[in-house]
């Protein structure tokens, strides 16, 4: 087995616009780290997660002991368990609210994102190696395309601050504004099907958003996701109302109690991201039926790998399985694309960001054809890093005291009395 010879571990912040959610607005710039893999023989891979500090600490620990080490995943739990250890887990920041958005904060979950991106990395990098797609070291490809979902947001059409990033988006605030965003993700990437990203106004707003989606794409498959921003009683009333139109409903309600008395009660099957998200999660949820479909993240479920033996899992309950995403730049769609690919039972269209980012750290973004990014068969995940761009954005990191993606703060900025709501 050909060695790692050396690790980098980059941080950077890359714009996001000014999106919208239950625990407040995306921030102008957002972390994320960057891993780079080098064999002895010169052959390269990367990796991508989570960019907050505590998960950039422990893939900062763990980097060095890669050295020498040989080319294979299986070693990486052992070693990340033994810095989780090492670290001082005190100096890990325990405020970070984007977190929310992703079901419960754990360490396991923190030291499962950093995994995956040396995981990733570690592929990509025996892919160059062997002159081999990451996909064919999975198993292999049962398709050709992966398809994807348009990601809607309720947005302002500018940060609040001077000199902070801009698209041409404009502002989404209601019905109209989600259905022109639609359209637009439907002419420019050719997305069929639709996730809101809710919680953000009344549920009566996001059920007429809805309602104005399913009017302008009669047919087209629509999800609804405030991530838990309601009781059980609200999302059962909107659940109700939405039944004849949407694919599924995603996190409703908080709780894996909560969300099997929501899926007693409704036809609609629920998704999720945030009741179901590590795998000492699933004897419970599964055992009440609290979810029908479980959105993966490869970042904090551990990798390539443990993606396919969740896909294993949910097919055994016949429980759905696709994917939600974060922000996230295109060594992770590509990871994602990967893995995807190799999915037998991949019922739904899986989410991306993508559509929102207006930089990235690879030469050659992926494009989209009717909704779809095609599966490469080029070497490891078939994207080459863009180093002037990594530079820059990494100088950007070193210039900012932003080290957390923070929701929240970034919506105090604008309402300083501003808390989470409840419906
Ligand atoms: O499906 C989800 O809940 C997500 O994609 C989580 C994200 O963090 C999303 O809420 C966002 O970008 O605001
Ligand atoms: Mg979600």
């Amino acid at each position: 087995m050909p060695r790692i010879a050396e690790v980098r571990v980059t941080p950077i912040l890359i714009s996001d616009p000014p999106l919208l959610n239950v625990q407040g607005v995306h921030q102008p710039y957002t972390p994320r780290t960057i891993v780079e893999v080098v064999t002895e023989n010169g052959a390269m891979g990367l990796g991508e997660t989570y960019g907050d500090l505590d998960y950039l600490k422990l893939a900062q620990e763990f980097a060095p002991s890669l050295a020498g080490a040989e080319l294979t995943v299986n070693h990486l739990g052992a070693g990340l368990l033994e810095t989780v250890r090492r670290v001082d887990v005190e100096r890990i920041d325990n405020r970070v609210q984007a977190e929310g958005l992703r079901g419960a904060r754990t360490l396991g979950k923190i030291a499962a994102s950093v995994r995956s991106a040396f995981e990733v990395a570690i592929y990509d990098a025996l892919g160059h190696e062997l002159g081999v797609p990451v996909h064919a070291l999975l198993g292999g490809k049962v398709r050709d395309a992966v398809e994807f979902s348009g990601y809607l947001f309720y947005r302002w059409a500018e940060h609040p601050g001077p000199d902070e990033p801009k698209d041409d988006w404009g502002a989404a605030l209601d019905p109209e504004g989600v259905v022109a965003q639609a359209k637009r993700m439907a002419a420019d990437y050719g997305f069929d099907s639709f996730k809101l990203k809710g919680g953000v106004f009344e549920p009566a707003q996001e059920i007429a958003a809805i309602r104005a989606l399913a009017e302008a794409f009669p047919g087209h498959p629509l999800r609804l996701d405030p991530n838990g921003a309601w009781t059980v009683p609200t999302s059962l009333e909107v659940a109700a109302q939405l039944e004849d139109v949407l694919e599924y409903l995603e996190d409703p309600t908080t709780g894996t109690r909560n969300m099997a008395e929501v899926a007693r009660k409704t036809s609609l099957p629920l998704a999720t991201n945030m009741c179901v998200t590590a795998f000492d999660d699933i004897p419970e949820a599964f055992a009440c039926d609290a979810v029908q479909v479980v959105l993966s993240d490869h970042h904090y479920w551990g990798g390539l790998r443990a993606t396919q033996d969740l896909a294993a899992v949910c097919g055994v309950y016949g429980v759905g399985v696709s994917m939600h995403s974060n922000t996230h730049l295109g060594i992770s769609l590509a990871a994602m694309t990967q893995i995807a690919a190799t999915i037998p039972d991949l019922r739904y269209a899986c989410d991306t960001h993508r559509p929102w980012q207006t930089e990235d750290v690879i030469t050659e973004p992926h494009t989209f054809t009717d909704g779809r990014i095609r599966v490469t068969d080029a070497p490891g995940l078939g994207v080459e890093l863009d180093r002037d761009s990594l530079a820059k954005l990494h100088e950007r990191w070193v210039d900012s005291d932003v080290r957390r993606r923070d929701d929240l703060a970034a919506m105090r900025r604008v309402n300083p009395q501003w808390t989470v709501p409840t419906w």
